[in-house]
């Protein structure tokens, strides 16, 4: 399942098998990089699962984490007990080791996309995959983890992004999380078009962005780091309550403003491998736009997330973010 799924992936012209079936289920390849899995006995407390890696094409270890399940359930060691939809996004940046081809992906996934070429018609192709698989799977809960790892070191190595929304995030979602050895949750405070937000905004699924570490080219990744985080992804795939820990150890933050790329010339105002939530005092310089001119740290000071001078104009450059107590229902 595994071997075809990946021969398939990385090369479409193969004659590989599209479905078949393994100890406790099947499997069907409907697109390159896009694999279903159905148990022979669904449990009761089944969610259907999405899990998504390779949005981003050089973030490998989520793609290894993915391969790890995938033969835990191949060997047997695991038993399938849940619908789970299997996803590699971004296919040709995969093969090239970059972050994307042409335009960024994770700001694609948003309904009626007018614009053009392979990513885009990427995002349409994926978001047509989740919502034939959640309408499938109907009567059950929705859950979509999408798998990823930053480009710098962080303060807190392994955290997740809770897509802005309507509907609520479930208590037991942040206890699974804390087990799972996510040590930061950070909230969105608005509609960014990201994989993990067209599932929570469009389905109302339990949905997250993950970042697991740093990017690392294949088998230089800290995967021991990751084995709870494999345990949870084990769990949900056979249907039963993943393990709980309660959330002391979670520092949550909220977003309070996202610092865009206006200008040709844009430049931080920090070293290149200043770590994810680095804390910046009031009145400190963070960017020099040639548009916008210099943004300062106002009275509250400030953590700075995911900063990239390189972005392209109109994007953004970094997520200013504060501190926060966490949800009342964790
Ligand atoms: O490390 C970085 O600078 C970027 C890491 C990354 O790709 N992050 C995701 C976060 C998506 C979200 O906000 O949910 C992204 O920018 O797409
Ligand atoms: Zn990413």
């Amino acid at each position: 399942m595994l071997g075809e799924w990946l021969d398939w992936t990385l090369d479409e012209q193969r004659d590989t098998p599209r479905q078949g079936t393994f100890a406790s289920g099947r499997f069907d390849i409907s697109a390159p990089g896009v694999m279903r899995l159905t148990p022979h006995r669904q449990r009761p407390d089944a969610h259907a699962c999405i899990f998504s890696a390779a949005i981003h094409g050089n973030e490998t270890a989520p793609v290894e984490l993915l391969g790890a399940w995938l033969s835990e359930l191949e060997a047997g060691t695991l038993t399938l007990g849940a619908p789970v939809l299997v996803i590699l996004g971004n296919i040709p940046a995969l093969k090239a080791q970059q972050r994307f081809i042409h335009t960024n992906l994770n700001r694609l996934f948003e309904r009626g996309l007018s614009a053009s070429g392979d990513e885009p018609d990427r995002a349409r192709q994926l978001m047509a995959e989740v919502d034939d698989f959640f309408s499938d799977n109907a009567a059950l809960p929705k859950l979509h983890y999408d798998l990823h790892t930053a480009i710098r070191a962080s303060l807190y190595p392994r955290f997740v992004v809770e897509p802005y929304g309507d509907s609520d995030t479930h208590s037991e979602q942040w206890q699974w999380l804390a087990a799972a050895d996510m040590q930061a949750v950070l909230h969105q405070h608005q509609h960014i078009w990201t994989f993990s937000h067209y599932s929570k905004h469009y389905h109302g699924a339990q949905s997250f962005t993950f970042e697991l570490g740093r990017v690392a080219p294949f088998g230089q990744n800290d995967m021991a780091s990751l084995t709870p985080m494999q345990a949870l992804l084990g769990r949900l795939s056979e249907g039963t309550t993943p393990a709980e820990s309660d959330i002391e150890a979670v520092t949550f933050f909220r977003v309070r403003h996202e610092l865009m790329r206006h200008g040709d010339h844009f430049t931080l105002c920090f070293d290149d491998d200043t770590p994810n939530f680095t804390h910046f005092a009031p009145g400190t310089c963070l960017a020099n736009d040639s548009q916008t001119g210099e943004y300062r740290v106002g009275d509250t000071p400030l953590h700075v997330v995911f900063p990239n001078a390189n972005v392209e104009i109109g994007a953004r450059a970094a997520l200013l973010v504060v501190p926060c107590a966490p949800p009342t229902n964790a």
